[in-house]
């Protein structure tokens, strides 16, 4: 066995206790074999965790990586007018490479912010499988469906191509990278194609991943058409079940958060691009209660401005609070699970925990820094203080992609510097 010692700091346990110990890791299996008081454990190479907080390595459940290239590009608009007037016009130029570059350049990111796995929509996905297999990440992926604005030959063959996807790239990097079927919403897909194509992906087998209920715009033209909130319209096309997950949930009522929590299915906050966009405050607290598994992502870049879960935990946190008018709601131990031990639930890997037996992704933060001082309460340091910028290591699978803030699966300065290319050009080609 080759194996890995994680050594001299404290480790976040499950139960969101904080210990000094060990961790050690199996790189052939890329599993962790024990976590032990310290000096117990004896491993061939050491990453050294003294100062510092082992994690799990954070789990971005929703996203759109490649869209790193439009960062910045559209900001202040609401979500209909930023998709139509800005994004999809650019994303219409969108080139193979663009996306690979695009995705690297977001991979790297989340790398050096200490998330490990991530949940991602687009499309030219082979390329975003390619760039995560060399990034050495765990990664949900799929092709996103979209048919208004299609014909019907047009609208089936981009449904037929979220199921094939799915179906093809199951099981890629080593078993690292796992698929979801993706119609992209309950407004951008017709009604007749999720008749059709849902219960084909659901016989397949296959985890289903799109954004519900993300602004009132999308809620209103669903009760008026249909005559039911759109949750109770998802499961009416057979959408909800507990290999489904739902990104945003923010305008729910009490009904339709039954229903998740009836159904299995689970929801991903996306706190900081629902409060960019202004769509919203989702009854995060509330979906908790209900017995829900809600997990946390960033959405793109281009609604957020960055991949930085740590950023995420505390707009979690906080928005949550909020929402529900209660400073207790949404605690920081309730914000770590969600980008944890939630998250990994919902992608379905045995992730999100510092624990024997579970997959090896950690992240090693820095605790020597002054916004980190003085140290009463960890977990309240990870949702309320942290940033990305204090991860000093990150774990993936058992290997080692970032040590001491060195990125060492991407020559991380020509990502950035491909990327600033290929962003210019893609505005030119889409604004001349
Ligand atoms: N545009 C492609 C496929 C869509 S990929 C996934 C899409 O989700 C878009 N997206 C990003 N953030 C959000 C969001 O918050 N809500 C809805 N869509 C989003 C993103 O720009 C991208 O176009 C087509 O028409 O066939
Ligand atoms: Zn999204």
């Amino acid at each position: 066995m080759t194996d890995l010692l994680v050594a001299g700091g404290q480790v976040l346990r499950p139960d969101m206790t904080v210990e000094r110990a060990d961790v050690l890791v199996d790189q052939d299996s890329g599993d962790i074999v024990a976590v032990d008081d310290p000096g117990e454990l004896a491993g061939e190479d050491t990453l050294d965790a003294s100062d510092g907080l082992v994690i799990p390595g954070l789990v971005n459940a929703h996203t759109h990586v490649a869209m790193t290239l439009l960062r910045g590009y559209a900001d202040d608009k609401p979500l209909d007018a930023w998709l139509q007037e800005d994004i999809w016009p650019v994303e219409a130029e969108l080139t193979a490479e663009d996306v690979r570059v695009g995705a690297e350049l977001g991979l790297v990111e989340m790398i050096r912010s200490g998330t490990t796995a991530l949940s991602d929509m687009y499309f030219h996905v082979d390329e975003i499988a390619a760039a995560v297999e060399d990034a050495g990440l765990r990664a949900v992926l799929g092709h996103t469906a979209v048919t208004v604005a299609k014909d019907d030959e047009g609208a089936r063959a981009d449904m037929q191509e979220s199921l094939d996807t799915a179906l093809e790239l199951d099981g890629a990097a080593d078993g690292r990278i796992r698929t979801t079927f993706q119609p992209h919403s309950l407004t951008t897909v017709g009604e007749e194609y999720l008749r059709e194509f849902v219960p084909e992906a659901v016989e397949a087998g296959l985890p289903i991943h799109l954004h519900a209920n993300e602004t009132t715009d999308e809620v209103e033209p669903i009760v008026d058409e249909h005559g039911m909130w759109p949750l109770e319209y998802a499961d009416d096309v057979g959408l909800m079940g507990d290999d489904t997950f739902l990104a945003h949930c923010v305008h729910v009522d009490e009904t339709e958060i039954d229903l998740l929590a009836e159904t299995g299915t689970g929801a991903v906050h996306c706190p900081a691009s629902n409060m960019k966009l202004a769509s919203g405050m989702a009854p995060v607290q509330k979906m908790l209660d209900a017995g829900v598994t809600v997990g946390l992502g960033t959405d793109g870049a281009a609604s957020n401005n960055d991949l930085d879960m740590f950023d995420e935990l505390r707009d979690a946190a906080m928005v949550g609070k909020l929402a529900a008018d209660d400073a207790s709601a949404v605690p920081a131990g309730a914000a770590v699970e969600m980008a944890t031990a939630n998250g990994a639930d919902l992608l379905g890997f045995d992730s999100g925990r510092v624990a024997a037996g579970a997959n090896a992704d950690l992240a090693v933060l820095d605790l020597e820094a002054v916004h980190l001082t003085p140290a009463h309460d960890l977990v309240s340091h990870l949702a309320y203080a942290a940033g990305g910028s204090d991860v000093r290591h990150t774990v993936c699978d058992g290997e080692v992609l970032m040590r001491d803030r060195e990125v060492t699966v991407f020559e991380a300065a020509a990502v950035r510097e491909r990327a600033g290319e290929h962003a210019a050009a893609l505005v030119d080609r889409a604004t001349e």
